[in-house]
């Protein structure tokens, strides 16, 4: 069982500190937790916070985790200009930090993560030559097939069809409930954030303005004050809510 929580942790960018003060209750094992906020509040900053691959004040503790590496971190970026294949590359994944001996666990692993993502039919195409949406599913194949226990996925669904999305998606929830997982996705899509979350946290200007049960957070008056919508939360004839938007407020 892995736990995480973020202790008045902030990030910089150089000398500028961009995200400040995020405190957080405790994330657990099968939590999957919804990143959402406007453009540039901070979402990606923190993600690269948590990963180390930013500096900042404040802790970052995860209690209860295997092994020393625990995080796994799907970047937005998913541009890739390496000459592999898409095989190769989540082979590379898999063996990074670790022997170069591949053993068949390894190879009936990929192919559980290529079936389960449905990428089996690319398996041998160039990374250079893939659409946007089939280089996502490689990028969150790659984060996958090192087993993190805590996943950072930073906009994972922004490129794909809405069968995809609703699999993706799917897929993740069912990972974090069977692998006891820490799932944190950076996502902008309110319905999918309200469908699949056990627990939303909305960041607004580098602050952590709230952090709790969906139908707590995404509220009309959040909308307005973080969005700048007018937007209503009603539930649909199978009884989830949904976010409609009115429009803009000013
Ligand atoms: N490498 C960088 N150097 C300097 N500033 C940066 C850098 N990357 C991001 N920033 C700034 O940090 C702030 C937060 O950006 P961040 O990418 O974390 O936002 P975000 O919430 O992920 O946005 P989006 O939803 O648009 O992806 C922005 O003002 C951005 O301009």
């Amino acid at each position: 069982m892995v736990a995480l929580q973020l202790q008045s942790v902030g990030a910089y960018h150089g000398r500028k500190l961009f995200v400040e003060g995020v405190t957080t209750p405790m994330m657990k094992s099968g939590e999957m937790i919804a990143v959402i906020g406007p453009n540039a509040a901070g979402k990606s900053t923190l993600f690269k916070r948590i990963t180390g691959i930013l500096k900042g004040p404040g802790s970052v503790v995860i209690d209860g985790a295997r092994r020393g590496n625990a995080i796994g971190y799907m970047p937005q970026d998913t541009s890739a200009n390496a000459v592999l294949t898409v095989y190769e590359s989540i082979l590379l994944a898999r063996k990074q930090g670790q022997s170069w001996a591949v053993s068949d666990g390894d190879l009936r692993f990929i192919d559980e993560i290529m079936k389960a993502l449905n990428i089996t039919s690319i398996a041998f195409r160039d990374l250079g030559a893939l659409s946007g949406g089939q280089r996502q599913l490689v990028s969150i194949a790659q984060a996958l097939i090192r087993e993190p226990e805590i996943m950072l996925m930073d906009e994972p669904t922004s490129a794909l069809d809405l069968h995809r999305q609703v699999e993706v998606l799917d897929f993740m929830q069912r990972q974090a409930r069977t692998k006891g997982m820490i799932v944190l996705i950076a996502i902008h899509d309110l319905n999918q954030a309200l469908r699949f979350a056990d627990k939303v946290l909305v960041i607004a200007n580098g602050r952590m303005r709230a952090c709790g049960k969906p139908r707590d957070v995404v509220t009309a008056e959040m909308l307005r004050e973080v969005y700048k919508i007018h937007a209503r939360i009603e539930k649909c004839s199978l009884d989830h809510d949904h976010v409609i938007v009115d429009g803009t407020a000013h």
